[in-house]
């Protein structure tokens, strides 16, 4: 499974997630994309596979965080906003 994340501390705990099912061997073949150096620090410290988009140009997950949510209902259909 091939993972982006993003950048705060939403990826950061998703990040932690990831590498404690992995210990727990819930995950398994988890090649994750940072976007941000941090993200991409805390990977590489937890001993996480990393890739680029050059390398896994399609993508199973993306998790980042959001600093604004904006939902709009529309003819029965719920948009979110970020
Ligand atoms: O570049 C910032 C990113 O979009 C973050 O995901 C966003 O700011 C939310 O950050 P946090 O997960 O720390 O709330």
């Amino acid at each position: 499974m091939v993972i982006i994340l993003g950048t705060g501390s939403t990826a950061k705990h998703a990040v932690d997630l990831i590498y404690y099912l992995l210990q727990q061997g819930k995950l398994k073949e988890i090649i994750g994309i940072p976007t941000s150096k941090q993200t991409h620090q805390q990977m590489l410290s937890l001993g996480i596979s990393l890739s680029d988009l050059g390398s896994h140009p399609t993508l199973d997950l993306a998790i980042d965080g959001a600093d604004k949510v904006k939902i709009l209902v529309e003819n029965g259909v719920a948009i979110w906003l970020f």
